[in-house]
């Protein structure tokens, strides 16, 4: 099991390019199942989560190729072996985003309930809600979901949550149903918008994504094309609060500003300096006077959770106390206990963590407990005084892209071991 090595101290100085977006890609991927053609897609980063995708993808019968480092291409069979293999649906959440393509384009899907992080229950009824609506036939047998249906009929589908994976798999299942399917309360992450963009390069008929009603004209085929998947937004925002923690000044090249507006503010107001063009967002931390901030996470265009940790991390060493509220999922905080680890005063409370600032951290052996609590704790161990020793490593694989390199690169000190 490898392990990160980080001497805090160095604040981070230059600039990088943001990577495409681990969300938007792997529900891409399966969208991809519905095309009969060939589908060429760019921009796609290299992360463990999409070469466990790909490869469950190959075991039941896509031709996947990659033509560089960033781009791959990916042809569907016209029957499926519609079993996806337990150990490695087990490796990601994303998986579940197989179900919808699986069942409008071949009727049947065998897919073991996903693993992924554990940052709290991750129920699936929402996704059940709508493949049933839609008149798939779904049960739950022995850990595995098991779906099957004829030609799925479009429907009306209220989410009782804007669920982003919900959403997702009912706009897929939709895209070659009989006639117009209905999202309501729908989740308007950015990811859902570049889903629905990509299946509209498709031939699909996705109106609305990026609003709380999606409409879906069911079509009976997808051809194939070429997409280019949106910059990861949570990837740039890690290194946009490593920029702050650190009191370093970092440009990052590759981003969709927008996206990034609810951490911006965020950002701006603890008075850090963060100076936007159309494609590039310059973070300066270096001669600031940081202040206590409180945040809570919400579905899109609110906070982001997956960028609550990293937010954590910063805020302990700013003067004051921060409080920060998680909404989504429950056990999100357990990074706080790596982090009172490294010097940080923090006490939670149910879904409540309060933030005393303390001057510094120490650096210490800590273990992440998911992807973000990951980056977060990298994060400390870049504030922090002396040698951080960071294992689980391989929560951290499964969404960035050459995270050392781009980090020595800004002048870290950081190695694998
Ligand atoms: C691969 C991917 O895109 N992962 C993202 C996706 O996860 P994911 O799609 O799993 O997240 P959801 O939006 O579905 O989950 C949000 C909330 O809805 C609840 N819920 C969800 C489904 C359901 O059937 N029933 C239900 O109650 C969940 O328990 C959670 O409290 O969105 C999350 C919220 O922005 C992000 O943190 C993840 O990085
Ligand atoms: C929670 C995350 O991902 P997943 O849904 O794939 O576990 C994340 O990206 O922070």
């Amino acid at each position: 099991m490898s392990k990160l090595i980080i001497t805090g101290g160095q604040p981070l100085h230059g600039k990088i390019k943001v990577s495409g977006a681990k969300n938007a890609s792997l529900a891409i991927l399966c969208g991809a199942l519905l095309a009969q053609d060939e589908v060429v897609l760019d921009n796609i980063p290299d992360i463990s989560d999409v070469r466990i995708l790909l490869e469950i993808m190959g075991t039941m019968g896509v031709k996947v190729r990659w033509l560089g480092e960033e781009s791959l291409s990916l042809k569907s069979p016209d029957r499926i072996i519609e079993e996806a293999p337990y150990d490695l649906v087990k490796q990601l959440r994303a998986s579940n985003l197989l179900l919808g393509p699986m069942l409008t384009r071949y009727g049947k899907a065998s897919v073991s309930l996903p693993g992924g992080c554990n940052i709290g229950v991750r129920p699936m009824d929402l996704h059940f809600k709508g493949l049933m609506g839609l008149g798939a036939e779904m049960n739950l047998e022995r850990g595995t979901i098991q779906g099957k249906t004829g030609r799925l009929t479009g429907a009306r589908v209220y989410l009782d949550f804007p669920s982003v994976g919900a959403t997702e798999n009912i706009m897929m299942a939709a895209c070659l149903a009989d006639g117009q399917t209905i999202i309501e309360n729908a989740a308007k992450e950015p990811e859902i918008v570049d889903l629905a963009n990509f299946l509209n390069a498709l031939g699909a008929k996705v109106r609305g994504a990026g609003t709380d009603l999606i409409k879906i004209e069911g079509m009976t085929h997808l051809k194939g094309g070429r997409y280019t998947v949106i910059p990861d937004r949570i990837e740039a925002g890690t290194f946009m609060v490593a920029a702050a923690a650190t009191r370093g000044e970092v440009l990052l090249e590759n981003v969709i500003p927008r996206h990034l507006e609810p951490l911006t503010a965020k950002l701006r107001e603890a008075n850090i300096e963060v100076e936007v063009s159309e494609d590039t967002i310059l973070v300066n931390a270096t001669d600031v006077q940081t202040k206590s901030i409180d945040i809570k996470t919400m579905p899109y265009p609110g906070f982001p959770t997956d960028m609550q940790s990293q937010m954590m991390s910063f805020l302990a060493t700013v003067s004051g106390t921060s409080i920060i509220v998680e909404n989504i999922f429950e056990n999100r905080f357990r990074v706080a206990d790596e982090l009172k680890c490294m010097g940080a005063n923090i006490k939670v409370e149910g879904r409540m963590s309060v933030i005393e600032g303390v001057p510094s951290l120490q650096g210490a052996k800590v273990k992440a407990s998911d992807l973000r609590a990951g980056a977060a704790l990298v994060i400390a161990g870049l504030m922090a005084n002396g040698d951080t020793e960071l294992s689980n490593v391989h929560y951290i694989d499964r969404g960035y892209t050459n995270l050392e390199q781009k980090l020595t690169s800004l002048g870290a000190l950081i190695r694998r071991a």
